[in-house]
């Protein structure tokens, strides 16, 4: 009952998404019917905590139980389906559910009632406001530098011979083998873009001409912006590997944007178990995300509005004041008139 009524009265409070007459919002990806429905209630409850101003959109495939969907909406999420994006045909048989699952994000370039997004994997967390992101000049891809010395990039030329772009001058690129130094490359767990519709169809026309590589839709997307991309500070999204790979180029206490995408990483199922996994810095980690999850305080029918030093109430009892003092029926006057 009461999320119902909550859902209706916020729409006023997140009609907040209006800036100078442009829409934002965060917008993440979901597919299938297990637990990654988990990952994006944790977001949802991270940018409610971190304070962000917008609203958070979910992707959803057709195979996302409805369920599924009331948890997001109940969060206050807006949920919006989308069709599948399929590979070329013939040519990843074996791995069809990977690629339908990843190339699927394209379908968020259509949604051009928002004028900026900033796109989150389910397997995020946002400890600190980056709503400030979205004040970045348009006409750019933003994302953050990935890292190539995980076994995962043993099919890289980069990785055979030691060279990774967040540290590219322990190991020269040698050119005169491998040609010109490769484009720098980002993670796509994370990025602010700008939905646009002949972007969008451009996209579709494009990757049914490309074959698919093993980070599909990321090494597609690195292709595609590669003229446009800027690259964004590593507290943006702290990709794991970086922790143990690349500890000079990171200030845990600075870090803004958690992204859980080591083997063995996901917070909802982790055990510990895996490589890496025992560090102290990522249980802390997993233990920062589960407290987020946990904390019934950010579900969206509990959410504290106003001051949070000042008195603070729920929506819902904020609504019941303002309704008790006739307010609520001043606001409905006119369009009775
Ligand atoms: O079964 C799945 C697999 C992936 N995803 C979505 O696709 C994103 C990319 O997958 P994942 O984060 O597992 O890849 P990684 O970052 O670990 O490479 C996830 O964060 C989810 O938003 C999903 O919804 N269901
Ligand atoms: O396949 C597509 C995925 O590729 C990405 O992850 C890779 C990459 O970042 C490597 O550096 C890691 O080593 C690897 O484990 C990880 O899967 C994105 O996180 C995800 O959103 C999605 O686009
Ligand atoms: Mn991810």
């Amino acid at each position: 009952m009461a999320p119902e009524i909550n859902t209706k009265l916020t729409r006023p409070v997140l009609s907040a998404t209006a800036y100078g007459g442009e829409k934002r919002a965060y917008v993440t990806f979901l597919a299938g019917t297990g637990d990654y429905v988990k990952g994006v209630v944790g977001l949802a409850k991270g940018l409610r905590k971190a304070e962000s101003k917008y609203p958070l959109v979910v992707a959803v495939l057709p195979d996302v139980p409805e369920d599924h969907r009331k948890q997001l909406v109940d969060q206050g999420c807006v949920v919006k389906e989308i069709e599948p994006v399929y590979p070329p045909e013939n040519q990843t048989e074996f791995a069809m559910a990977y690629y339908v699952i990843n190339y699927s994000k394209l379908r968020i370039w259509k949604f051009v009632e928002y004028s900026k997004m900033i796109y989150l994997d389910g397997d995020i967390q946002v400890f600190d406001n980056i709503d400030h992101l979205f004040d970045l000049p348009n006409g750019q891809f933003y994302a953050v530098m990935d890292c190539f010395c995980e076994k995962t990039w043993s099919h890289s030329p980069q990785y055979k011979i030691g060279y990774c772009q967040q540290c590219p001058d322990k190991v020269t690129w040698p050119e005169a083998e491998l040609g010109p130094k490769p484009p720098l490359y980002f993670n796509a767990g994370m990025f602010v873009y700008e939905p646009n519709l002949s972007t969008y169809h451009s996209l579709l026309e494009t990757v049914k001409v490309v074959p698919p590589t093993l980070f599909a839709e990321q090494d597609f997307l690195n292709m595609y912006f590669k003229d446009i991309y800027k690259p964004i500070p590593p507290v943006y999204n702290l990709v794991m590997a970086m922790l143990w790979r690349h500890p000079e180029n990171i200030e845990l206490d600075q870090v803004k944007v958690v992204h859980y995408c080591a083997a063995g990483a996901k917070p909802w199922r982790f055990t510990g178990e895996e490589e890496n996994m025992d560090r102290e810095d990522i249980k802390m980690l997993v233990k920062k995300w589960w407290d987020i999850y946990n904390d019934e305080s950010l579900d969206y029918k509990n959410v504290v509005i106003g001051d949070g030093h000042k008195k603070q109430q729920t929506l819902q009892q904020f609504i019941e004041a303002l309704s008790e003092a006739g307010v609520l029926q001043y606001v409905k006057a006119p369009s009775a008139a």
